[in-house]
């Protein structure tokens, strides 16, 4: 993701994250992006919520309380942030928490913003304590402190800050402390798409893109999609290449399962990471439990990129389960993998819901 700022964050470039700015993946995303509450698939307890926070705020023309929007990446928050922004009449800002690494950085961002302005502040976790400690008289007040000067002699000239509504989006809700979490008037808990709100988006796309897409394809497509939005619009780009180049163009049944097949997702939508976790999880730990940073060392990756990108799903599909003592595989994981899980084993301690045929997640 690249901000208002030109900071760019790689180390949110994969498949699941947002695409590098200027790229065709990034236009594309771009293009497909609902630019109305109307138009937003699916989440419809906060899109209700948030309409109505829209339209009174509209009603009494003053700017809209600050709104936090919380959840796994790609599920549509800045897509809501442009969709805020757009419905209040309000120009939006965008900047991200490890962009305003001091409170100088935020102090500039506030102080330019014109009265009613939307600022959308991606990653809000990641900001340093000094601008977070700004940021909460801003949000009170539309006032900061800016500090002149050193030691003893350092002054705090307060700085008048036309109304603005903050926009915060964390993949890590948790990690917020309170009195920042309490600022917000609102705050979006956004989860996992159903298959069926998956199948919409497809077509939506299909339709913005000019792919014909069937229906059983749709549904093909969308029960791999890790009930993301931004998967699935992926998944649907390259299903399309295939049906170009190695079919008719036309996107069936057929072409979807051989092109998904090609591109290596599985029937649940794990991706190569997803599975590397769980393989890790399997063979290297015996299924657990085993502590997150033990976990991501033994596949490569950041801790927090296991934890926000790969568990959320993992825990929703009950493959794994998060608990005090560590991460655990869930009978269901075993079976996934082909595996049998041995005798003793963690995942033979957690309880076993027969009907969904897998094991609770924590
Ligand atoms: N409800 C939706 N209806 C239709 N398309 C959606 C919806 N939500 C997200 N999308 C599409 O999914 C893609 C990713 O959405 P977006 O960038 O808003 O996610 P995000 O939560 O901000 O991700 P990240 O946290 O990684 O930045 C966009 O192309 C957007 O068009």
């Amino acid at each position: 993701m690249t901000y208002d700022d030109g900071s760019y964050d790689a180390s949110h470039d994969d498949r699941l994250l947002a695409p590098e700015a200027g790229s065709e993946e990034a236009a594309l995303e771009s293009a497909l992006r609902p630019r109305t509450l109307d138009t937003f698939i699916g989440q419809q307890r906060v899109k209700d919520q948030l309409g109505l926070v829209l339209e009174a705020a509209t009603a009494r023309g003053r700017a809209a309380d600050h709104v936090l929007l919380a959840g796994p990446p790609g599920l549509g928050k800045t897509t809501l942030s442009m969709i805020i922004a757009a419905e209040l009449g309000m120009p939006l800002r965008v900047t991200s928490g490890p962009a305003l690494q001091h409170a100088g950085d935020l102090a500039a961002v506030l102080s330019s913003l014109v009265p009613g302005e939307v600022l959308f502040l991606d990653e809000i976790h990641r900001m340093s304590r000094a601008a977070e400690e700004m940021l909460y008289l801003a949000m009170e007040d539309f006032r900061v402190d800016v500090i002149v000067g050193k030691g003893p002699g350092a002054t705090a000239i307060p700085l008048e800050l036309p109304p603005f509504t903050l926009v915060g989006a964390t993949t890590r809700a948790g990690l917020l402390p309170g009195p920042l979490r309490d600022r917000f008037g609102f705050t979006a808990h956004m989860d996992f798409y159903d298959a069926s709100d998956l199948e919409l988006i497809l077509a939506r796309s299909a339709a913005l893109l000019d792919v014909p897409l069937a229906a059983d394809a749709a549904v093909e497509i969308a029960g791999r999609s890790r009930g993301t939005p931004r998967v699935a619009n992926r998944l649907l780009r390259r299903v399309r290449d295939f049906a170009q180049v190695r079919a008719d163009g036309h996107v069936d049944l057929e072409v979807a399962h051989a092109a998904l097949t090609l591109y290596e997702v599985d029937e649940i939508g794990l991706d190569r990471l997803d599975r590397a976790v769980l393989t890790a999880l399997l063979t290297k730990f015996g299924g657990g439990p085993v502590g997150l940073s033990t976990l991501a060392v033994a596949v490569g990756e950041e801790s927090e990129t296991v934890e926000t990108v790969c568990e959320p799903f993992l825990v929703r599909a009950g493959l794994l389960a998060r608990t005090p003592r560590g991460r655990i595989a869930t009978a269901a994981a075993w079976g996934h993998l082909g595996l049998r899980a041995p005798a003793g084993s963690a995942a033979a301690l957690l309880p076993f819901d027969e009907d969904e045929g897998t094991a609770p997640s924590a």
